[in-house]
């Protein structure tokens, strides 16, 4: 991919989105982490610093303190309003309201919830500026539906959507992101010590060859065979496409036309 010519044709899409939006700007939640860094400089260069906020919502505990000094940094050198708001507040009150009902919980389902709260105050923030909210989603995690339904997944747009990972990382080296955010190992940070790869079984740089593969239309067995993976992991990424699908899609909406009466 021409990633200069990827970069100017993203810089346009932000721009002109929240034009034709009538919004006057975006917010970004910015981990520390490559994704919404990479996102967080092309959202400024769409439109301007000033009209960037960027908000950093650690879970005490769980986030790793490097976290917050690398989302400042990406505030520092993009220029943009930045805020760190702490969600363990928050959390814990969801958490002991509803752990009174006595159902048992999971660090994936704490972990989703944290994901929708982080969503919440970030369109909390959208609605009281009058800005858009950016997604940070790349096209692995959208193919794979490797986030969580209406928390990272619940945005406005997605401009680095078509962007595989191994992309996000050479776009964002290009630009000249700091090399400690570049090659800092991809975590979800939904629990302690969650990394993607080890959740996904597979490195980015073979799930994207993988996807890329398939994509063509070549076959598991081709795929395993070039990439000498085995057919029981390609079948585990392919698994995840179909599980996952409904979340790129608008929820259904049960159509009644053909028992509407035509004189109502
Ligand atoms: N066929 C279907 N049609 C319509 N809806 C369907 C459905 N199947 C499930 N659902 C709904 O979807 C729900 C499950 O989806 P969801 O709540 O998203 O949860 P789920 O996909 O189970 O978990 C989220 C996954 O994304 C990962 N993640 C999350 C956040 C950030 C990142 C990251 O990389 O930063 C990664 C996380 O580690 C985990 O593996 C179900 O509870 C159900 O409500
Ligand atoms: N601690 C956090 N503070 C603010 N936003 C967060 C935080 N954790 C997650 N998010 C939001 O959720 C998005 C999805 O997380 P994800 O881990 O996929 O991206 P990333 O952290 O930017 O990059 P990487 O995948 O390499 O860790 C982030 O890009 C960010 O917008
Ligand atoms: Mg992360």
């Amino acid at each position: 991919m021409d990633m200069e010519f990827a970069r100017n044709m993203i810089v346009d899409f932000i721009r002109s989105n929240i034009e034709d939006s009538g919004l006057g700007g975006a917010v970004v939640g910015v981990s520390g982490g490559i994704d919404s860094a990479l996102t967080t400089y092309l959202t400024a260069e769409a439109i301007g610093s000033k009209k960037v906020l960027g908000i950093h919502m650690p879970q005490m505990g769980i986030t790793p303190a490097e976290d917050v000094l690398d989302a400042e940094e990406i505030a520092d050198s993009t220029g943009i309003e930045f805020k760190v708001i702490d969600v363990n507040p928050i959390l814990n009150t969801y958490i002991d309201s509803l752990n009174r009902e006595g159902q048992e919980t999971s660090s994936l389902v704490e972990g989703n919830l944290k994901a929708r709260i982080r969503m919440s105050i970030l369109y909390y923030y959208a609605n009281t500026l009058n800005r858009m909210v950016i997604g940070t989603g790349n096209r692995t995690e959208l193919m794979l539906g490797y986030y969580t339904k209406y928390g990272d997944g619940g945005v406005d747009i997605e401009p680095i959507g078509d962007l595989y990972k191994t992309e996000v990382r050479e776009l964002s080296h290009l630009i000249g992101i700091s090399e400690n955010i570049v090659s800092k190992v991809p975590s979800a940070g939904l629990w302690k010590g969650q990394t993607d790869e080890e959740e996904l079984g597979l490195s980015y740089e073979i799930i994207d060859r993988i996807l890329e593969m398939l994509d063509r239309g070549c076959s598991v067995d081709d795929a395993g065979k070039t990439l000498n993976v085995s057919d029981e992991r390609i079948d585990s990424i392919i698994g995840r496409i179909d599980a996952n699908r409904h979340k790129l899609q608008p929820p259904r909406i049960c159509r009644l036309k053909d028992v509407r009466r035509p004189d109502i």
